[in-house]
């Protein structure tokens, strides 16, 4: 299955890997779509079954009218799980991702097996700090602050050295709606997983970029040690470690799925 429509809102699924194999599944960041683990997927461990979502808004998904909540999102994740039977799933989310693992591993811990917080926090932000944002998007356009948000994406010296990549992620950017950008702004605005993730009873692995200026180490740190997830900080990358340095992230994951 590629896609499946729910409540109006059609979203994109890529479903890899074999049908009886452990399943994987990502969450992507807030202005980026289901080939942010493109360079991470070639170093994981073979045998695993891989699913990978746009998230409404984003990507090839619907873009319905914002704003979300992190319920909208989450219960995404969730219909695409029971559509395609998926049980004992790990969920690997990044930044408003892991957000989204969060939540579903509260509302929905029949699904889930596993979740690994990847730059991510209980709660990003400010509602002030989103909601100067979303204005500025709403009145400018993603490409208006597209410079400030990649400066966060990676660490010092990505760019310059890997310009190509870079401008891949630009595009990635800046070609999403504007709209679903924005309504995943509010999504992030208002959610607070504190209480949820301190009672959260499976296994978690945290890890965020050394350079991560968006969701720094201390931030993560603090939400691993809410659900007494083990932490790793992983060096020279920004917000995005899993394409900036994804042989180190395969390697924690590698393990981390050895031992759950
Ligand atoms: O744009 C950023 O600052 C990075 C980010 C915050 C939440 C998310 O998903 O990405």
């Amino acid at each position: 299955m590629h896609a499946l429509t729910h409540d109006g809102v059609t979203l994109h699924i890529l479903d890899e890997g074999p049908r009886d194999g452990r399943v994987v599944m990502f969450g992507n960041s807030l202005g980026s779509d289901l080939r942010l683990w493109e360079a991470l997927i070639p170093h994981l461990p073979e045998g695993l079954r891989l699913i990978r979502f746009d998230k409404r808004g984003h990507g090839l998904s619907d873009c319905p009218p914002g704003p979300y909540s992190i319920e909208d999102l989450s219960g995404d994740a969730a219909v695409i799980c029971d559509a395609l039977g998926l049980r004992d799933v790990t969920f690997i989310g990044l930044s408003i991702g892991g957000l989204i693992g969060q939540n579903l591993s509260a509302r929905r811990p029949d699904l889930l097996r596993a979740l690994v917080l990847m730059d991510t926090a209980a709660k990003i932000g400010t509602p002030e700090m989103w909601n100067e944002r979303i204005a500025n998007v709403r009145r400018d356009g993603i490409a208006s602050i597209s410079d400030a948000i990649l400066a966060r994406w990676f660490a010092p010296g990505f760019a310059e050295a890997h310009p190509a990549e870079f401008t891949l992620c630009r595009n990635m950017l800046e070609r999403g709606p504007d709209e679903g950008y924005a309504g995943c702004c509010a999504a992030i605005a208002g959610a607070d997983q504190t209480e949820a993730t301190r009672a959260l009873k499976l296994p978690v692995m945290a890890m965020t970029g050394a350079d991560d200026a968006s969701t720094p180490p201390d931030l993560v740190r603090g939400t691993a040690e809410l659900c007494g997830a083990e932490f790793h900080e992983i060096a020279n990358a920004g917000h995005l470690p899993c394409y900036e340095q994804p042989e180190a992230v395969a390697a924690l994951l590698k393990d981390f799925l050895d031992r759950t």
